[in-house]
C-alpha cells in the first residue's frame, strides 16, 4: 500500500500528541491529551510512566480513527520528547521502580551541590557541554538507585534499565525489544561524553551509576527497530527518528546552517543555536549540546534552556486562577498599557540560563495599591521576553554572531501581543512561521528523511513559510529602562529556597 504519511510522537512535560504529516508537510490529524502532573513536595515533580505510555498509546489511536487513515498508509514514526526527565524499569517485569523525575524537579539540588563542593564540576562541563544542577537526568537517576529500596541491588544486578522518554516510548512501542535513545537526548543526561562520543565512565563512576543500565545511542535519523504488531494497530511500523523536543523545533525550523537559531515558547522556553561541528565553551551561561545526527555526523548546539515561559501562563489559570485559558492571557495584557512597574519572575523551579540557581523562586515585585490583575498578567507574558532577552544576550556573546531575526515556535506564539513585545524587547525583528507545531515537524522529518519519504534537508528546507514578522516598535530608551526593570527583580528572587 502506498505510504502517505509520517507519524510523529510529541511527548511533551503536560501532554502526549500524536501528529500526522503528508508528504507536502501538512498535518492531516492531531490527537492531544494531557496527563497527571505530581508535585509530592515544594519544588518536586513527577509523572506515572505508564500512564505517559497509555495516553501516548491512546492519542495514536484516535488521530488513526478519525483521519480514517490505514496503519498501513504510515511510512514511519519519529519521536520527540520532554527532554532529562528520567524513568528506571526492571527489564524483565517492564514496570518503572519510581515514577518519572521530571527535568522541572529539584529534588537533587543537595546532590549537586556535593559534586561542585568536590570541584568537580568543571570536569562534567568539560566531558557533558553542561552545568551541575537538578535539571539534567544523571543526579535523578543516583536519587532513584539511593532512594528507591532495593534498586541500587538491581541496578548492579544488571536487571534495570534508563531511559528518557523516547527510549521508554521505544521500549513499549517495540514490545520490550529495543533499548535505545539518540545523541541528542544522550547529551542532556549528564553523563554523556559529548566529544568523544560515549557514556563516560569517569563520570558514571561518580554518580554511582551502572553502565549496564544505559541505551545504546544512535543518530536521530535511522531505522532503530519497529512496532509490535500485536500492541500497535496490528501493523508493524518502522520507528526511524527520536531528538529531543528542543533539537526536534530547531530540525523543523530548517536551522540547518552554523549560526541560525529558534526560540520555542512551551512550558519552558529554550532557545538554541546550531553551531555545526563546532563545541562553543560558554563563558556566558549556555550549554553545549548536541543538535542532532544525521548524514553519518554529528552537529551542536549552543543552548539557553529557560524552566517557566508557559507554565508562568498556566500558573495563573490553575494556581490563582485569573484565567479561564491562557489564549485569554492576550485579552487581559491589551486591557493596560504596560505593567506599571511589576514585575513577575517565574522562578518556580529555581533559573536555569543564564543564571544556573536551584534556590531562587518565584516573585513579583513591584506590586501597589493600583496593581491590578490584568497588571500581572501582563507582568508574566513579559518574563518571557525578558527571559529571552537574557538568553539572547548570552547567545550573541557566546558565538559572536548578532541575529538579524528570531525564529519562534511553541504554543506561546500565537499570542501577538507577547510577540510583539518580543520584538520591543529585543530591538530584533521576530519571526513566526504557519506551522508553529516544528518539534513533531523536526521529528516527522527526521523520520521520513530516514526511510526515504523525503529525499534531503535542503528539500525540506524550502518548505519553510513565514506567517507574520513582528518588527520593534519601542525606542531604545525605554526598552533599555524596563529590561534594567526586570535584571533588579531576578536578584530579588535569587537564592530564595533554604533546604532544611
Ligand atoms: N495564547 C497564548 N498565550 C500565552 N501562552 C500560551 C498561549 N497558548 C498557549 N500558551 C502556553 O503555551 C504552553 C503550551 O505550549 P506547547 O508548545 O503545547 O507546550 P509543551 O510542548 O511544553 O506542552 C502552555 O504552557 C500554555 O500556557
Ligand atoms: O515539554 P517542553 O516542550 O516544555 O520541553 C521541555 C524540555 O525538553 C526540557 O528540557
Amino acid at each position: 500500500m502506498e505510504k502517505k504519511y509520517v507519524l510523529s510522537l510529541d511527548q511533551g512535560t503536560t501532554s502526549c500528541r500524536a501528529i500526522l504529516f503528508d508528504r507536502d508537510s501538512n498535518i492531516v490529524g492531531v490527537a492531544q491529551k494531557e496527563f497527571t502532573q505530581i508535585y509530592p513536595k515544594a519544588g518536586w515533580v513527577e509523572h506515572n510512566a505508564e500512564e505517559i505510555w497509555s495516553t501516548q498509546y491512546g492519542v495514536i489511536a484516535e488521530v488513526v480513527a478519525k483521519t480514517d487513515i490505514k496503519p498501513e498508509e504510515i511510512a514511519s514514526i519519529g519521536i520527540t520528547n520532554q527532554r532529562e526527565t528520567t524513568v528506571v524499569w526492571n527489564k524483565n517485569t517492564g514496570k518503572p521502580v519510581y515514577n518519572a523525575i521530571v527535568w522541572q524537579c529539584r529534588r537533587t539540588a543537595s546532590i549537586c551541590d556535593d559534586i561542585k563542593a568536590k570541584g568537580l564540576a568543571e570536569k562534567f562541563r568539560t566531558k557533558t557541554g553542561l552545568v551541575v544542577d537538578a535539571y539534567f537526568s544523571g543526579t535523578k537517576v543516583k536519587w532513584i538507585l539511593d532512594n528507591v529500596e532495593g534498586a541500587r541491588e538491581l541496578a548492579e544486578k544488571g536487571e534495570l534499565l534508563f531511559g528518557t522518554m523516547d527510549t521508554w516510548l521505544i521500549w513499549q512501542l517495540t514490545g520490550g525489544k529495543v533499548h535505545v535513545t539518540d545523541y541528542s537526548n544522550a547529551s542532556r543526561t549528564l553523563m554523556y561524553n559529548i566529544r568523544e562520543l560515549c557514556w563516560d565512565q569517569e563520570l558514571l563512576d561518580i554518580l554511582g551509576v551502572p553502565a549496564s543500565m544505559l541505551p545504546e545511542v544512535k543518530p536521530s535519523s535511522e531505522v532503530y527497530g519497529y512496532t509490535a504488531a500485536e500492541k500497535f494497530l496490528g501493523h508493524s511500523i518502522p520507528i526511524a527518528g527520536v531528538a529531543g523536543d528542543q533539537q526536534a523545533a530547531l530540525f523543523g525550523q530548517a536551522c540547518y546552517e552554523p549560526g541560525m537559531a529558534k526560540n520555542t515558547y512551551g512550558t519552558g522556553c529554550f532557545m538554541l543555536m546550531n553551531t555545526g561541528d563546532k563545541l562553543f565553551d560558554s563563558q556566558n551561561g549556555l550549554l553545549t549540546t548536541i543538535a542532532w545526527g544525521i548524514d553519518g555526523k554529528v552537529e551542536y548546539a549552543l543552548e539557553g534552556s529557560i524552566f517557566i515561559a508557559g507554565a508562568a501562563i498556566q500558573w495563573l489559570r490553575d494556581g490563582l486562577k485569573v484565567l479561564e485559558s491562557a489564549p485569554d492571557s492576550e485579552y487581559f495584557a491589551s486591557k493596560v498599557d504596560d505593567t506599571d512597574g511589576v514585575y513577575l519572575v517565574p522562578a518556580f523551579a529555581g533559573l536555569g540560563a543564564p543564571y544556573w540557581d536551584m534556590r531562587a523562586r518565584g516573585a513579583i515585585v513591584g506590586l501597589t495599591r493600583g496593581t491590578t490583575k490584568e497588571h500581572i498578567i501582563r507582568a508574566a507574558l513579559d518574563s518571557l521576553a525578558y527571559q529571552t532577552k537574557d538568553v539572547l544576550g548570552a547567545m550573541e556573546a557566546d558565538s559572536g554572531i548578532k541575529l538579524q531575526a528570531l525564529k519562534v515556535d511553541g504554543g506561546a506564539v500565537a499570542n501577538n501581543l507577547l510577540m510583539q513585545f518580543q520584538a520591543d524587547i529585543l530591538g530584533v525583528p521576530v519571526e513566526r512561521p504557519q506551522v508553529i507545531e516544528t518539534t513533531a515537524l523536526g521529528a516527522a522529518y527526521l523520520a521520513g528523511l530516514a526511510v526515504g519519504f523525503w529525499a534531503s534537508k535542503e528539500e525540506l528546507a524550502k518548505r519553510w513559510k513565514l506567517d507574520r514578522r513582528f518588527e520593534n516598535q519601542m525606542d531604545e530608551a525605554k526598552s533599555q529602562k524596563l529590561y534594567k526593570g526586570w535584571k533588579k527583580a531576578v536578584t530579588r528572587a535569587m537564592d530564595w529556597d533554604e533546604e532544611e
